[in-house]
């Protein structure tokens, strides 16, 4: 079906991706809605969707062809249309069902709401999906970092980027903490800023099976749930039960827990089965840089997921080389983990990987293996060059440090 447009012109090439009978169904030359992104976004969408395209011609001599079509959000979007997301985006996303997008900003401690946050809202894109694992060569802090291979599932629509939270000193904030002093005996510091943080038995679940799902499909060995319920008890505690809950009663007979793992198992993993286990956030963080081997997929919230996705991505290399998605039951919203680090906007110097690691996770989406592998090996085969862009070479010896678009240059030429 053709999307409804409000201000956007139509596709000009390309056929739409469909689903069918579940699936989705890829033609041969995509329509991929692309946001370029602000502040060092239009470099490293450049530099990335050029190595693309070339992996993509070399791996199916031109028969496939990615149709990226621009839509909008952020200064681009508000220079242009005079809205910072244009509905026309949201509609174009969801009829195109895949794509991808630069970093946006987000003004601190006033201003509008996040439109990352938004769009992941808006589109119900409910698992942020970020795997870190170490590429041959990528400077790292840790002695092993090959053993770092770990796979993010953060809950992406709800915790406290809900954004239900009200000013110090607003009427509203004003009126919920006498509510809960003279109906609930809760007794909150007047002149407070007050936040909200639902964690819901839905939202929880849905994400956790997925997680799961991720797991089997996978062949990974292990699902840990991290949370901070010991503090957080009705929220973060309670997304531990339900992730136990739905692990039994929709995936019992592959999952057993870390207790039936030791108590019937004396501690030797069964073939076929994923350990469900869960670790408070806190020691998480430990774990994660001292004993990385014991994890695998992490299942978690939205705040620990955003913590815990730049913690790990140091660990192989830095936010620089980070992947991530945004994933619903279909639409799928790929995007850079890092922000659009403003000081170097327009300079032509940050390393691409991250949004271009994101658009091969897309070609995986797709279907597109091939073409992805290329990209992998040429990152493997660039990366031991010691070609690379600032952030890698000031930590290697003997690096040739180049442009954001020259690293680009170098990985089309070592495809
Ligand atoms: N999904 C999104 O769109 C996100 C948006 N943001 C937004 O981005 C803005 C800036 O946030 P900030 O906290 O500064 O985080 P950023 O991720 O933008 O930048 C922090 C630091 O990370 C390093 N870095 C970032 N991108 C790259 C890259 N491509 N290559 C190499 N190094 C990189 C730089 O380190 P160094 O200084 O050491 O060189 C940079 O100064 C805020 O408005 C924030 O809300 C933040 C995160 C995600
Ligand atoms: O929306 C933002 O500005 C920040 C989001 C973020 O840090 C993330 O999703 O990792
Ligand atoms: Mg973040």
């Amino acid at each position: 079906m053709a999307p409804n447009f409000e201000k956007y012109d139509l596709p000009t090439e390309g056929q739409a991706i469909t689903i069918e009978n579940g699936k989705l169904n890829v033609p041969d030359n995509p329509i991929i809605p692309f946001i370029e992104g602000d502040g060092t976004g239009p470099d490293i969408w450049a530099a990335a969707s050029r190595v693309l395209d070339a992996a993509v011609e070399k791996a199916y001599n031109g028969k496939k062809k990615i149709a990226w079509y621009e839509i909008y959000a952020g200064e681009k979007a508000h220079n242009k249309f005079g809205e910072w997301l244009p509905k026309d985006t949201l509609e174009a996303i969801r009829t195109y069902i895949v794509a991808i997008k630069g970093p946006l900003t987000t003004p601190v401690g006033g201003g509008f709401r996040s439109l990352n946050v938004t769009l992941r809202q808006e589109l119900d894109l409910y698992a942020c999906v970020r795997p870190v694992r170490w590429f041959q060569d990528v400077p790292s802090p840790l002695k092993r970092p090959q053993d770092v291979d770990m796979v993010i599932f953060r809950e992406n629509t709800e915790d406290v980027y809900s954004g239900v939270e009200w000013a110090a000193g607003s009427e509203e904030a004003n009126k919920l903490i006498d509510f809960m002093k003279n109906e609930l005996g809760a007794n909150v510091r007047e002149q407070s800023g007050i936040g909200v943080k639902p964690i819901s038995e839905y939202g929880s679940k849905r994400l956790v099976a997925k997680a799961i799902e991720y797991a089997i499909e996978n062949n990974r060995k292990s699902v840990t749930l991290v949370h901070k319920g010991n503090i957080m008890k009705y929220t973060e505690g309670a997304f531990k039960n339900w992730g136990y809950e739905v692990a039994k009663e929709r995936f019992g007979d592959v999952t057993i827990t870390e207790d039936e793992l030791w108590n019937e198992y004396g501690g030797k993993q069964p073939e076929g089965k994923i350990v469900i286990k869960d670790r408070i956030a806190d020691i998480m963080f430990q774990l994660a840089l001292l004993r990385p081997k014991e994890f695998d997929v992490l299942a978690t919230m939205n705040l620990n997921g955003d913590y815990l996705s730049d913690a790990l991505a140091a660990q192989v290399g830095g936010i620089g080389i980070a992947p991530g998605a945004n994933i619903a039951d279909h639409l799928a919203l790929f995007e850079a983990t890092h922000g659009t680090a403003p000081k170097y906007a327009g300079q032509d110097k940050v390393n691409p990987g991250s949004v271009l690691l994101s658009g091969v996770l897309m070609l995986e989406y797709l279907g597109w293996n091939e073409a992805a592998k290329l990209i992998y090996d040429s990152m493997d085969k660039t990366i031991s060059q010691r070609t690379v862009t600032y952030d890698f070479a000031r930590q290697m010896e003997g690096a040739t440090e180049v442009k954001c678009s020259e690293f680009a240059d170098k990985l089309i030429e070592n495809l």
